[in-house]
């Protein structure tokens, strides 16, 4: 039986960052039309016609693919971004409650920005640097002998979860906030933390900034309520600064 998927209101985006294996980026483009997928986003690929050859009857899914150099490119074009991993658990910023598949399914329900899911190289993964620039993590639960899966096959459970996706139709008042909106609150406070000298170590402030990043990254807000975050929070700045 054929399943019939419901068109999404959120229709993430699969991004390769460095794909190494050139069947494997094809064989990611047979699993997205799989389950109703059509954006991909590859980042400084190593394509090829074997790539092609391997995506059988999805290759206008390669075709269409968006080609970024770099990972940076990559991040800019999206509200909301998911990094997935089979070793989670090291680092306390970048891997602090990652979620499972069903859970991002759960949290992304009704979510209407812009989603990139982001999956790494079949060598090293996603780097540390590259995880703590991603608002959600996600692993997919494997067995501790060999938790780390086939790149295609990891895609394929991910996006399997997400197509069982029935989300909510969006209240045009309640847009998420965009990438843009979130980096401006996370500005704002970065100049608060400045002026009030807290914590007085550089450095220490940079990792203040990381971590409050991140609660806006996991927060789902509204672009209202950073407007309504923001216009405190430069008060609160001009105010210190007039002092
Ligand atoms: C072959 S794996 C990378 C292996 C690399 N040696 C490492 O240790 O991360 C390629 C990609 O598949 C995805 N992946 C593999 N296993 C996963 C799992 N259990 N949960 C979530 N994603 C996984 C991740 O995006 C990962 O970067």
């Amino acid at each position: 039986m054929h399943l019939s998927l419901n068109p999404f209101v959120m229709m993430p985006s699969v991004v390769l960052v460095e794909p190494e294996g050139p069947a494997n980026i094809g064989m990611v483009a047979r699993t997205m039309k799989n389950f109703g997928f059509s954006r991909l986003v590859l980042v400084n690929p190593n394509l090829s016609e074997e790539s092609y050859s391997y995506a059988v009857h999805a290759r206008d899914v390669l075709k269409n693919a968006t080609i970024v150099e770099t990972f940076e490119e990559a991040l800019e074009l999206f509200d909301l971004t998911v990094g997935t991993t089979g070793k989670p658990g090291r680092r306390f910023i970048s891997y602090r409650a990652p979620l499972y598949p069903w859970e991002l399914r759960e949290t992304l329900k009704g979510y209407t920005g812009e989603v990139g899911l982001f999956f790494g190289r079949e060598s090293i993964g996603l780097k540390n640097e590259e995880l703590e620039r991603l608002d959600l993590i996600v692993t997919i639960p494997t067995s501790e002998d060999y938790p780390v899966m086939n790149l295609a096959q990891a895609v394929a459970v991910i996006l399997y979860e997400l197509s069982k996706t029935r989300p909510e139709p969006s209240v045009e008042a309640l847009k998420p906030a965009t990438r843009d909106e979130k980096e401006a609150l996370v500005r704002v406070w970065a100049e608060l933390l400045k002026v009030l000298e807290y914590p007085k170590d550089e450095e220490r402030r940079e990792v203040f900034v990381k971590v409050f990043r991140k609660a806006v990254g996991k927060a789902f807000l509204y672009g209202r309520e950073v407007h309504t975050l923001i216009g405190p929070l430069r008060r609160a700045v001009k105010r210190l600064e007039e002092c």
